[in-house]
């Protein structure tokens, strides 16, 4: 058996995708919105557990069509265990109602975003890798491309950051088991990341590089420019 075949399935790949969608505009939940004829989170689900390391993968929910969304995702991940659970009102309650339910086995977890749903595997497989390397938290981030402005509420421009040391954080997010447990265990619901959360326990977190196709589907524009790259 190879090192690489030793690794098959040692990660368990956390999925929210109970939010409403609000910024999509209306429509139903937006894990549940259509891609070019398929769930958003169909794909997304598809691409994770097409990641060797990948041998779990538990979907926080909609809390009203977790039965529905087993159904949906059931042709999906044929190499991979799935667990579908009801999540919460926040992201962060639907990530811990998702890692209440991780089998014990798994000392990696990942975070994913329903919402980034054309990430490749390859992504999931570089996060899982930089934790098997002994980094206890690992995010994907991207260089920003705009010129960030720090401003204030009034409108008026406070500072101008140094872009160069700003990165972009993306999803899937990665951790050993013990230390998201102890994160979501202290936090406060305060819209950070799960990195965020980790950070503010004192644990160093660690950049690999991000994907562009591993973008946020936020607005209407981005449900159209995931349309344009589907077949990329
Ligand atoms: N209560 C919530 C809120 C968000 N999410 C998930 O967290 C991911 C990132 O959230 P975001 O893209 O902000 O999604 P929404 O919260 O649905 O968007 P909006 O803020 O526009 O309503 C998404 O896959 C979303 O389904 C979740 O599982 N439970
Ligand atoms: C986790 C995340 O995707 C990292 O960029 C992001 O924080 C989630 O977005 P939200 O708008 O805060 O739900």
């Amino acid at each position: 058996m190879t090192a690489q075949q030793r690794m098959r399935g040692d990660v368990a790949v956390l999925v929210p995708a109970a939010g409403q969608g609000i910024r999509l505009g209306p429509g139903g939940p937006k894990a549940l919105r259509s891609l070019r004829g398929e769930p958003l989170l169909v794909h997304a689900v598809r691409r994770v557990a097409a990641a060797p390391c990948v041998g779990c993968v538990v979907v926080a929910a909609p809390a009203d069509s977790v039965a529905a969304v087993r159904d949906l995702l059931s042709s999906v991940h044929e190499h991979v265990e799935l667990l579908v659970v009801a999540g919460g009102t926040t992201r962060q309650e639907s990530v811990a109602a998702a890692l209440g339910a991780v089998p014990d086995r798994y000392d990696i977890v990942l975070v994913h975003d329903a919402a980034r749903a054309l990430t490749p595997p390859e992504l999931v497989e570089r996060v899982a890798a930089a934790v098997r390397d002994g980094h206890a938290a690992v995010i994907p981030a991207l260089p920003v491309v705009d010129t960030i402005k720090h401003v204030q509420p009034n409108g008026e421009v406070l500072a101008t950051l140094d872009r160069s040391a700003l990165r972009a954080a993306q999803t899937p997010q990665g951790f050993l088991r013990s230390v998201l447990v102890e994160a979501h265990a202290a936090a406060v619901d305060d819209h950070t990341d799960d990195a965020g959360m980790a950070e503010k326990m004192g644990v160093p977190v660690w950049t690999v590089p991000g994907e562009e196709l591993a973008l946020k589907i936020t607005r209407p524009l981005d449900l159209a420019i995931a349309e344009l790259l589907l077949d990329r």
